[in-house]
């Protein structure tokens, strides 16, 4: 039985998660869940599972939930998303909430020797050689849940990593495959919430449609597979059914494949190294006569090329990179600014906030605060 702490329940991995745990009760039982703001569900889904611990993070509904769940464990705060990654009982950690917030609790989940299914991207974009460092220390396994790295995850399983030759991660492209410049500096949040694949957080959705996730992911692939930059290509692949690609030294390669699910991807990772029956549908080679390939449109899509620079460049500038992406994607979600300023945002942070290479917790939290401080600013002006 695997005991999990789900950071994030009320969210897409989170519920999606839940959804896998419903259909396997004999297999999985939840510790802890933790949400931010959506109490209500927080609350559904704690009467539903039975957590030892629930975690709402806004403090201000803190009494809401406590009144309705008296004979539950209640927390708020930091120290309550602490406390999740913290129980005896725990196996293994789902870090499904979103943006830099997950680093701490990543790092104190590590640090007590639990397993992490890793969905929060950001903390390995912002700290990656630490956190990588830190499971190696404590023996933890760091298993990917984004559906890139599970792939090539799957697709490494039984290899040596010194027999990669590169990966290709595939990307679809989002809502905004094919189109220009003038066309993007038009475009909505509701245009680009729409994926034409996936139905994911807003955060993420974003990032999709502005190529930044794909940057986010180069930066992620390179710390779980410990990679240099050159070994790291990206490939448009619209229908998103290749999932990513390794090719060894040899010439051979090998693709993970199937429909676009994240409930699969987290079931490999909440299992890994076992794989279980499920049920989910199947991939149908005739409903698909067509996958293909195309390059990524720097020109247009200026974030890959900039999460390309920050990785290159090292140090403190993923994390720079990431804050400013992080405000950048909260204001074109606040309609305060317009898609193609959210690159021009991130770059000027890039050029702007102080380079170091000091590879510590302090200096990572420290870069975030100053890159977001310096973001408003820019923001405001
Ligand atoms: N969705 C997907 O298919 C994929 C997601 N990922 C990654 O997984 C992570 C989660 O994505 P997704 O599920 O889409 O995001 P969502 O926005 O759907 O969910 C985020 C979850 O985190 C909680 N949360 C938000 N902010 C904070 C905070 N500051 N502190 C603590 N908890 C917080 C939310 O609580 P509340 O609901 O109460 O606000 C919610 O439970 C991201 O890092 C994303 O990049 C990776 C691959 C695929
Ligand atoms: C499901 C998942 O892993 C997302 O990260 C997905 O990859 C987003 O699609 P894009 O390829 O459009 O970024
Ligand atoms: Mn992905």
């Amino acid at each position: 039985m695997k005991h999990i702490s789900i950071l994030g329940s009320t969210g897409s991995i989170g519920t999606q998660a839940l959804e896998v745990v419903r259909d396997n009760a004999d297999l999985y039982t939840i510790d802890a869940l933790t949400a931010q703001e959506n109490y209500k569900l927080l609350i559904e889904q704690a009467l539903e599972f039975k957590p030892k611990l629930v975690v709402i993070g806004n403090t201000d509904h803190f009494d809401k939930v406590k009144m309705s769940l008296p004979d539950f464990e209640v927390q708020t705060g930091k120290s309550g998303l602490l406390n999740a990654v913290n129980l005896p009982s725990t196996t293994i950690v789902l870090t499904a909430l979103v943006g830099a917030a997950g680093l701490e609790p990543t790092i104190t989940a590590i640090k007590a020797g639990k397993n992490i299914a890793l969905a929060n991207k950001e903390t390995l974009v912002v700290a990656g050689e630490l956190i990588m460092g830190l499971a190696t220390s404590h023996n933890v396994e760091i298993i990917p849940v984004d559906s890139e790295h599970s792939a090539l995850f799957q697709c490494l399983v039984g290899e040596d990593y010194n027999t990669i030759e590169k990966i290709y991660l595939t990307a679809s492209g989002g809502p905004f495959l094919g189109k220009d410049l003038n066309y993007l500096a038009t475009v909505s949040k509701e245009q680009a919430l729409k994926h034409p694949n996936w139905a994911m957080g807003a955060k993420i959705t974003i990032d999709s449609a502005s190529l930044m996730n794909k940057g986010l992911e180069v930066i992620e692939a390179k710390w779980l597979f410990g990679l240099k930059p050159e070994q790291i290509d990206v490939i448009v692949h619209p229908q998103s059914i290749i999932h990513s690609i390794v090719q060894f030294k040899d010439g051979s390669m090998k693709a993970q494949m199937g429909l676009p699910d994240m409930k699969l991807p987290i079931h490999y990772a909440l299992n890994y190294p076992h794989r279980i029956t499920t049920s989910f549908p199947r991939f149908n080679f005739i409903d698909f006569p067509t996958l293909s390939f195309l390059k990524p449109d720097r020109e247009v899509f200026a974030n890959l090329g900039l999460a390309y620079q920050a990785m290159e460049k090292g140090g403190n500038m993923p994390t720079i990179l990431n804050a400013a992406n992080e405000v950048a994607v909260e204001a074109f979600l606040k309609d305060k600014i317009g898609f193609l300023e959210m690159s021009n945002l991130i770059k000027k942070c890039m050029e702007e906030v102080e380079f170091n290479v000091t590879s510590s917790i302090e200096n990572f939290v420290d870069s975030d605060k100053k890159t977001r401080i310096f973001a408003e600013k820019l923001l405001n002006s």
